[in-house]
């Protein structure tokens, strides 16, 4: 690691409406930031003038200055530049068109926009909704941020779908606080795997957040934030017109693909604002193997932690204390089903799974129904373990789980997603 002390130190001094943009590839590098007068932001939250702030491998970030300002940069990115031309200046004004939305429900005791961001993959989707959420908690107001990216998705880990209510700025070098989330498990990094049952759970958590906007009067006028997957095309434009209407969306910002606006122009209802939005220059493709890495990374984080280490537990659980489930079965030909059944209904099947072998290194969802009766595909859940021991002998499985032994429920649901805990 480099020491901080040794660090090469570089000063930029940005004119106002520009940005330092870095990455950090190398391994074990670090680089700390210090705004030393001015005012600059990350993505929407506010940096503290002398405050130094770190970032480690894999950070990719811009820091933008409305009015001006210098920043030390210590250490060896492997990029580091200034940009001039980005489009931080659309966003805020998009962000002024919502809290003027926002101002007015408040008014009238209605609810505020609910905003949904689309665009193909790596076009800084996640990154404008943290820059709509960090401005709009800026001034008072409380979303709630829904992520519906199943591959990159920011609430919980991979394969799942959530909702989060938020009430602060996010910290500089990571994602909004974790306190209670609303997550359901899905199963897979891609909606393609069962577009079925990811469409019940986008109706699902529509419901339920729609709901809790209700409950909630500052969240009420605040609205939501809709964060969607990169996949536009065939299957994944038809998810992205379900979640418009499931949602009740007010408003879609379309990032960097005029196909897909003026698909949506063509498609959604005239009630619901469709607005154009470049990319910024400054958002970083991500290979396959990047994004199975940062898939990884988000599971290892939710077990040991990524600024503040965490101690996960490991205990054995027994066969007979669990029930462990998958969503969906492989589709029966027509004339096979039972009387009263669709073909689909075998995509959102509750099936019983054996403990085995097979569950090895598998992440299991702790589902929050505490029995069969009640419907478990669409019961959120408290949680997720680790398999990292099958011992058919003893017949017990070993996990790894962010809390203590008991298991807080005894409905499992396998993922396809696995994690090698190598700790
Ligand atoms: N202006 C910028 N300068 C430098 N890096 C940026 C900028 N905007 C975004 N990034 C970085 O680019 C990467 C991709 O951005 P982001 O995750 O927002 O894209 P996305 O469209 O949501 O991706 P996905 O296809 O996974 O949904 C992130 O690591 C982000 O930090």
């Amino acid at each position: 690691m480099s020491d901080d002390k040794a660090a090469p130190k570089t000063d930029y001094k940005l004119e106002a409406d520009s940005e330092l943009r870095f990455e950090i590839e190398n391994k074990n590098e670090k680089v700390t930031i210090v705004l030393l007068n001015g005012q600059a932001e990350l993505f929407g939250t506010e940096l503290v003038v002398k405050k130094p702030y770190e970032f480690v491998t894999g950070a990719k970030v811009a820091i933008f200055t409305y009015h001006g300002c210098t920043i030390e940069l210590r250490g060896k990115p492997d990029v580091a530049y200034v940009a001039k031309e980005t489009p931080m200046v659309m966003y805020l004004n998009a962000n002024s068109a919502l809290e003027y939305l926002r101002n007015k429900a408040e008014q009238e005791d209605a609810q505020g926009p609910v905003v949904m961001v689309v665009g193909p993959t790596d076009v800084g989707k996640t990154t404008l909704c943290r820059i709509f959420l960090n401005y709009a908690v800026r001034l008072g107001r409380r979303p709630i941020y829904v992520d519906l990216d199943v591959g990159q998705g920011g609430i919980a880990i991979p394969g799942t779908i959530g909702a989060l209510l938020v009430e602060r700025p996010a910290p500089v070098a990571e994602g909004f606080s974790q306190q209670a989330p609303l997550v359901y498990h899905y199963g897979h990094s891609s909606p393609s795997s069962n577009s079925t049952f990811y469409d019940v759970l986008i109706s699902k958590l529509a419901e339920t957040t729609l709901e809790r906007l209700q409950a909630n009067k500052k969240a009420k006028s605040s609205g939501m934030i809709i964060n969607t997957c990169g996949w536009v095309k065939g299957s994944g434009y038809s998810h992205i017109l379900h979640t418009v209407e499931a949602f009740e969306v007010s408003a879609i910002f379309v990032l960097d693909q005029e196909r897909l606006y003026n698909e949506l122009l063509r498609d959604v209802k005239r009630t619901v604002q469709v607005v154009f939005l470049p990319k910024s220059g400054g958002v970083v493709e991500r290979t396959k193997s990047q994004r199975t890495e940062a898939r990884d990374q988000r599971i290892r984080e939710y077990f040991y932690g990524s600024k503040m280490p965490l101690f996960p537990h490991s205990f054995d659980v027994k066969f007979g204390d669990i029930k462990i489930f998958k969503v969906g079965s492989p589709p029966l030909p027509d004339s096979c089903l039972p009387l009263g059944m669709k073909a689909e209904d075998n995509y959102t099947k509750l099936v019983a799974v054996q403990p085995g072998p097979q569950l090895l290194h598998h992440i299991l969802a702790v589902s929050f129904a505490e029995s069969t009766d009640e419907n478990v595909i669409q019961t959120n859940v408290a949680g997720f373990i680790c398999v990292t021991n099958v011992n058919m002998e003893k017949q017990v499985l070993t996990v790894l789980s962010p809390q203590p032994r008991p298991l807080p429920q005894t409905i499992l649901l396998v993922s396809d997603l696995q994690f090698m805990d190598s700790h």
